[in-house]
């Protein structure tokens, strides 16, 4: 991909990704709680972490100390089959990690915006720095819920007061969306993206060498820091 701030881990089989990547998580949270007393994991919905969850959730550490969060959120309730929490509670919350402590963006607020504004008291609440983060992506190259048609992209990847939280609109997301901002996601002390199939890894390359428009995943690795670990399998 020639940039300097990927590093690729690639892997045979999805079942070796999802055990490599849930074993350097939780190397991750035991030296935050190590270091602070606590560990917070922010993760991705969607179809692909079912199997990176179920690894996760064996791995033996002291969840009492961990808090779990989303990166994104549909603006729906947690019984939807479209619910990111769903997904986490049924999972990732369960076996060992049944004990962690989940703090989801989704409320039964009267609009989206106002569930985003609710989810950011929550999230400012973790603290400055969110201790592991794992993305995801789509095909049309979003993450977390920045799209490429959401109409506030910029300010998303940009935000202004320095939001944590915000929602978002976009016709290519089906519901409206809660989603945590670029400055969160980039500034967490371990930074994955955990892609799967030719077809994304094909997307993600070209969306790195596309020099405008830059997609919502190019983004991400222009805002970053540190060099983001990515996660691979075909
Ligand atoms: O809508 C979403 O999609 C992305 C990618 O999902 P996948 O099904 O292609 O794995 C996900 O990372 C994000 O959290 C989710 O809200």
């Amino acid at each position: 991909m020639g940039s300097r701030k990927a590093w690729w881990r690639a892997f045979e089989t999805r079942d070796a990704l999802a055990s490599a990547l849930a074993a350097t998580v939780a190397d991750q949270l035991r030296a935050a709680i190590e270091a602070k007393d606590g560990a917070t994991l922010a993760v991705s919905g969607g179809t692909t972490p079912a199997l990176f969850f179920d690894a996760l959730s064996h791995k033996d550490l002291d969840w009492t100390k961990v808090v779990v969060t989303l990166v994104d959120e549909r603006f729906v309730p947690p019984a939807s089959e479209r619910s990111n929490e769903r997904l986490v509670r049924e999972k990732l919350l369960r076996n060992e990690a049944r004990l962690a402590r989940f703090v989801g963006l989704y409320s039964q607020a009267a609009t989206v915006d106002a569930a985003a504004r609710q989810a950011e008291a929550g999230i400012a609440l973790l603290g400055p720095r969110l201790d592991v983060v794992v993305l995801g992506m789509g095909a049309d190259g979003h993450t977390a819920s920045f799209f490429p048609d959401a109409p506030n992209l910029d300010e998303l990847t940009d935000p202004p007061q320095s939001r944590l939280v915000m929602s978002v609109d976009a016709p290519s997301g089906g519901e409206p969306r809660i989603t945590l901002t670029l400055p969160l996601l980039v500034g967490a002390g371990l930074l994955a993206l955990h892609i799967e199939g030719e077809a994304k890894k094909d997307v993600l390359e070209r969306a790195m060498a596309q020099a405008a428009p830059r997609l919502p995943i190019a983004r991400v690795f222009d805002a970053a820091s540190a060099p983001i670990d990515i996660y691979w399998a075909p």
